[in-house]
């Protein structure tokens, strides 16, 4: 058995004129992966095709040390899946929306799906579509998880809902990841989210991997670096990735903190995952020499 949920090897689409190029991803057993990346940069297409959802051109996908290719049905048993799109219908109520899915289940797995919904106070005499858009990330949620996956991929499941429904959810994950066998793979552009749960980063920019790190050790590697106007030069800016004028001079983010700390004129501080984001995006995602 392998120890990573999730190996992508060399996968490559193309949706419309959009291209996932050479995708190289491992989300390791036990681990939170957040892909990260802006608004069209790929991350729905790319689980997509992780799922088969979507033709590949090339490369491979194994959950668990196996391809989906001719291990769908045992594959699928162990995955619990949370789109960015609705996929249930709107006129039935909850346990309806249950049993149409449960056959697709070995096991009987109704008290979990109702211990679900009771954690999320979730109705289950409304209708889908009568509940809130929080509501119905949360059911969703709820649908993904009832029959106990090993490997969650939820896309942008926080997006658009408010920070208490928000924080249910993280807080719900992170319970499950109590348990060693669990693994996440969480797409959001919600970056504090992930700051607070994920193990690894995983950058998207146009449909290319900017980078796939431990999160401490990113977080650890570049410093956003304030640069008085005075305190400037051609040798500092060369420096700084995705340099920008600031209130006090500049800004930028540095991948060489230990030269820069001491230096008049310059004040260092943590990154956030956001800082990252936005100033790789700065300099085409080409944040490493
Ligand atoms: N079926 C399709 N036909 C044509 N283009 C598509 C299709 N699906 C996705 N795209 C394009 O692929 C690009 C990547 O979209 P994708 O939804 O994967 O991005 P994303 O990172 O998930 O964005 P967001 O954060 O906005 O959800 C976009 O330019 C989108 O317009």
């Amino acid at each position: 058995m392998s120890d990573n949920a999730l190996d992508v090897k060399g996968l490559s689409a193309t949706v419309g004129g959009f291209k996932l190029q050479d995708i190289n991803l491992s989300v390791q057993k036990g681990t939170i992966m957040g892909l990260i990346g802006e608004n069209g940069a790929g991350k729905t297409t790319l689980i997509k095709s992780i799922l088969n959802r979507i033709q590949r051109e090339k490369g491979k996908v194994f959950f668990h040390g196996k391809e989906l290719v001719g291990n769908e049905k045992a594959i699928k048993a162990k995955l619990g899946v949370v789109f960015d799109e609705n996929i249930y219908p709107g006129s039935y109520k909850p346990k309806k929306i249950y049993k149409s899915f449960a056959p697709f289940y070995k096991g009987n797995y109704e008290k979990r799906f109702f211990e679900l919904m009771e954690r999320f106070k979730l109705d289950p005499n409304k209708k889908f579509i009568d509940y809130s858009k929080g509501m119905q990330v949360k059911f969703s949620i709820v649908m993904a998880l009832f029959h106990d996956p090993d490997l969650i991929i939820l896309d942008e499941p926080t997006a658009g809902i408010d920070p208490v429904a928000r924080t249910d959810i993280l807080d719900l994950v992170l319970d499950i990841m109590q348990n060693e066998e669990k693994s996440v793979l969480f797409s959001t552009h919600i970056t504090t989210d992930l700051e607070k749960i994920a193990d690894f980063i995983t950058l998207i920019d146009r449909g290319r991997i900017v980078f796939s790190e431990q999160k401490d050790e990113l977080l650890d590697s570049f410093a956003v670096v304030n640069v008085e106007e005075s305190a400037m030069t051609d040798t500092l800016r060369d420096n700084l990735i995705g340099v920008k004028k600031s209130l006090f001079g500049y800004t930028g983010l540095s991948s060489d903190k230990e030269v820069l700390n001491g230096l008049s004129g310059i004040k260092l501080a943590r990154p956030t995952i956001e800082d990252i984001m936005v100033y790789s995006n700065e300099v085409g995602g080409d944040i490493y020499d």
